[in-house]
């Protein structure tokens, strides 16, 4: 397959996510000349807010964060080579949910509480007019338990599985995806990551034992080396300046809650629909792509 036929599908639950996890692959594959889509299922309407220049936008107050990470997430995007945001049913048909426990998730717009059949049509739509070789998604617990990713995670598992079919007949002809891959973080990767990071800026704080989410080593059937497009990566990251801060030197960042994570030169994966393909000596596909003639 001619790395211009590769067509690649992520689906995120906010503004971010996309960078965080998968802007690696994102910067690689749309340099190796694939056809990449990014769909963002929320525009992030209840995140919190890094520095006082928009704090006032957030939902309890001018309730405005949401248009305004459409602009962060597009800036994001160029900077990995997106062209542009894509949002599921258009922007601003669902809301974010909120961190669990929160009041947030009794918005009836609320991803959370979004009709399954109207968001898993939606998704299927996506995949048989995208006719993805590849496609990215969270693991169950979403990575970190947000009810908005694992909600991700549950209805592109069942619209991968259903645009294979003649369900949803309306939503366009089946395309039956070669390959279905979880983003996670190794937890060997992290570890050295985080015991690599020097002296941390101002205010920030070490993660506490099992803090940051990560999957043990033999889960991952994939590594990616993205260690050519970091930089990119480090520029998607600060372009979401209301949600991320990178560190001076560029090795770690934090979320608003300033915990630090490493900037990895490898993103991971494990292989959920499909076949794996070319592996190395350890075992692992180097490529989202392996296999796929
Ligand atoms: C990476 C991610 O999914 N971010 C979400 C998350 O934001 C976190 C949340 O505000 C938490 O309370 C903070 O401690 C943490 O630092 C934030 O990253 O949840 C938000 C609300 O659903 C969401 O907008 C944001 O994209
Ligand atoms: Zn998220």
């Amino acid at each position: 397959m001619t790395a211009a036929a590769r067509r690649l599908l992520l689906v995120h639950a906010h503004p971010d996510d996309e960078t965080l996890t998968t802007g690696g692959v994102i910067a690689r594959y749309v340099a190796e000349g694939a056809e990449v889509t990014v769909v963002t299922c929320t525009l992030g309407e209840e995140g919190e807010v890094i520095g006082d220049d928009w704090a006032q936008l957030v939902a309890g107050r001018a309730d405005q964060l949401g248009g305004y990470r459409i602009l962060e997430l597009t800036r994001a995007l160029a900077a990995l080579g997106v062209a542009a945001p894509r949002f599921l049913g258009g922007a601003g048909r669902w809301r974010d949910s909120g961190m669990a426990g929160t009041p947030s998730a009794e918005n009836p717009r609320a991803w959370v509480n979004a009709n399954l059949d109207e968001a898993v049509s939606a998704l299927v739509a996506v995949v048989r007019e995208l006719r993805p070789h590849v496609v990215v998604t969270y693991d169950p617990v979403g990575g970190y338990g947000h009810p908005d990713h694992i909600a991700v995670h549950e209805r592109v598992t069942a619209a991968v599985e259903a645009a294979a079919t003649d369900a949803y007949p309306d939503a366009g002809e089946p395309w039956a995806t070669p390959k279905l891959y979880w983003t996670v973080t190794e937890q060997s990767a992290l570890r050295d990551g985080l015991a690599a990071l020097g002296d941390l800026p101002a205010g920030w704080a070490a993660p506490g034992a099992g803090e940051l989410p990560s999957v043990p080593d033999e889960q991952v059937t994939t590594a990616v080396d993205v260690s050519g497009v970091l930089d990119a990566k480090r520029t998607a990251m600060a372009a979401h300046a209301t949600q991320v801060v990178v560190a001076p030197g560029g090795a770690a960042f934090a979320l608003s809650n300033l915990i630090a994570q490493p900037v990895l030169a490898e993103e991971h994966f494990v292989l959920v629909r499909g076949t794996l393909g070319n592996v190395d000596v350890s075992g692992r596909e180097r490529d989202l792509f392996a296999g796929l003639t």
